[in-house]
């Protein structure tokens, strides 16, 4: 949604008397305006100093700044913005000061290299008063006590080891995902996508972390949970949290505006829902995230299990349901590639009789660069997790000023010229020489990365593994059956994109999965 209609969204005051309220917005107003100038006279006086301006895009407008700037699509706006300007650049955001970096080498040294200063997360008044408890869990707390232990309890029961003991429900929900697929476009002719994924990355980790699943897209209880990631997935997307932009939009937002329908949200719909998820796993007789978090020792107030088991939902449902979204997107454009996937995935069934495990994917290096390729032509999120810092920063001769938003323009960095020839052209080849798992390229030495989706650091995304094995056991498992085909209303837009908040999805598309005649299994 454009800019504009948010801010507008946000002063609707239904019930409220607006001459009773215009003393406090001018006041607020004043105030917010001294300070915008205070930091507009601190930044040109370290521009003084003789470091490297860090340009800024010409399209800003007083108090508001790039806000009404960066339209539908803020990673394209942004992208544009890098070719023109440069590997950095300094966006001003209402009071917020944003760095945005499209160059993985600068990406590293400031997430990587100077990752004990930028791996704090910016204040979001969703993520933060709401979502979080005041900063619990793992994705929206500071990296102190409480991050430590959350993450530490997050890298175990995503570790390789756990994960293996889920295979068997993630081979189960690969194959009732292509099921699904099959049946809904014999019965329907061609099928949306969106749901049957959302279905299956949900499935996958509440599976893991509750030992619950849902049958069907219809269940009421998916619904919900859905609701409840789309919830998270747009409240915390980085150009949607207002109130931290404006200072004048918080004070009243706090009663009557975008703030009062999260609190209730959180408090109301999302709380009773996880505790009754958290009791049932705990009485469960499989194994769970639930039950690990007790049996490895971590000893977490009730708030907290609840925080890390919201953020594992949230930040493994969308992400990979997405990432397939738009290679079943470009895979249905790309008939000669499919004919290659199924050859070597048909090569790998005829000697062994039956489909790869994920720590078989040696023996298919073309399905692993189709995938990764996916991954690096359309990013999931445009804009990752932004970063923040406490300290003022000098990296490569830029002056990073204490407090700024840091973020990896990942839609930019990924159509790098210098880094992927031929960016805009669809290459798995391209991965060839690089059949690294995405966690190990994602962990290792920057040369080796193969792309940047995951993040950077001491934030870097603790579900690579899953993920990985999730996208690897769903694209074997499509190609093994099926062929896409397009739908009668033509071929997937794969140039457009909606922007969910923190990820990017493609434009809503139908497709058809045709069950291969010759298929071996
Ligand atoms: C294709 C799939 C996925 C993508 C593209 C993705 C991407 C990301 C990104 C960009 C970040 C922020 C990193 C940073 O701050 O630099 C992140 C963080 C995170 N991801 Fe993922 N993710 C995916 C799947 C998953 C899965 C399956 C899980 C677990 C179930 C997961 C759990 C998390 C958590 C808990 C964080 C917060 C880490 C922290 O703040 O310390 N993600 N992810």
């Amino acid at each position: 949604m454009d800019q504009a209609t948010k801010l507008m969204e946000y002063f609707s005051l239904p019930n409220l008397d607006r001459k009773n309220i215009l003393p406090i917005v001018s006041a607020t107003a004043t105030a917010s305006f001294l300070y915008v100038t205070y930091r507009i006279l601190k930044t040109d006086q370290e521009k003084k100093q003789n470091f490297k301006k860090i340009p800024v895009p010409g399209s800003k407008y007083p108090y508001v700044g790039h806000m009404m700037s960066l339209g539908e699509l803020p990673g394209r706006t942004i992208a544009k913005w890098h070719e023109e300007l440069g590997p950095i650049i300094n966006l001003k955001m209402g009071v917020q000061n944003w760095i945005l970096v499209d160059d993985p080498v600068l990406a590293h040294k400031i997430f990587v290299t100077k990752g004990i200063d930028t791996s704090y997360r910016p204040h979001n008044v969703y993520a933060h008063d709401h979502y979080s408890f005041g900063g619990k869990g793992i994705s929206f707390s500071q990296p102190d006590g409480v991050w430590k232990v959350s993450r530490a309890a997050a890298l175990s029961v995503l570790a390789p080891k756990h994960i293996e003991n889920y295979t068997p429900s993630l081979e189960r929900e690969s194959r009732d995902l292509v099921s699904r697929f099959i049946e809904s476009t014999e019965k329907d002719g061609s099928v949306n996508p969106l749901k049957h994924l959302e279905l299956f990355s949900m499935n996958v980790i509440i599976t893991a972390v509750f030992s619950k699943r849902f049958d069907s897209v219809e269940d009421p209880d998916f619904r919900k949970l859905d609701t409840m990631v789309a919830h998270v997935i747009k409240n915390c997307g980085l150009e949607n949290d207002l109130p931290n932009f404006l200072p004048i939009v918080s004070i009243y937002d706090y009663f009557f505006g975008g703030q009062a329908e999260q609190r209730d949200f959180i408090q109301n719909k999302r709380n009773p829902f996880f505790r009754q998820l958290i009791r049932d796993a705990a009485a469960a007789d499989s194994p769970n995230v639930i039950k690990s978090l007790v049996e490895d020792g971590f000893k977490l107030t009730n708030d907290e299990t609840l925080a890390i088991t919201a953020d594992l939902v949230a930040a493994g449902t969308d992400t990979v349901s997405i990432s397939l979204q738009w290679n079943i997107a470009v895979m249905c454009r790309r008939p000669d590639i499919q004919k290659k996937v199924i050859s070597e995935i048909d090569e790998f069934i005829k000697s062994n009789g039956r489909l790869p495990s994920f720590q078989e994917r040696g023996h298919l290096p073309y399905c692993i660069s189709v995938i990764k390729e996916s991954m690096r032509f359309r990013s999931t999120t445009s804009l990752g997790l932004a970063h923040t810092t406490y300290e003022d920063l000098i990296i490569d001769g830029y002056m990073i000023p204490k407090n700024s938003n840091l973020i990896s323009s990942m839609d930019s960095m990924h159509m790098r010229q210098d880094m992927y020839p031929n960016p805009k052209k669809f290459e798995p080849e391209r991965f060839m020489n690089n059949l690294k798992t995405m966690q190990s390229a994602a962990n290792g030495k920057l040369e080796e990365r193969d792309h940047f989706n995951f993040g950077w650091g001491r934030r870097i995304c603790p579900g690579i593994y899953l993920a990985e094995t999730e996208l690897f056991l769903a694209f074997v498992q499509m190609f093994a059956r099926c062929y896409i085909e397009p739908s009668t209303d033509g071929l997937p837009d794969i140039d457009s994109a909606v922007n969910l908040g923190v990820t990017t999805a493609p434009v809503s598309y139908e497709v058809k999965f045709v069950k291969r005649a010759n298929s071996l299994i």
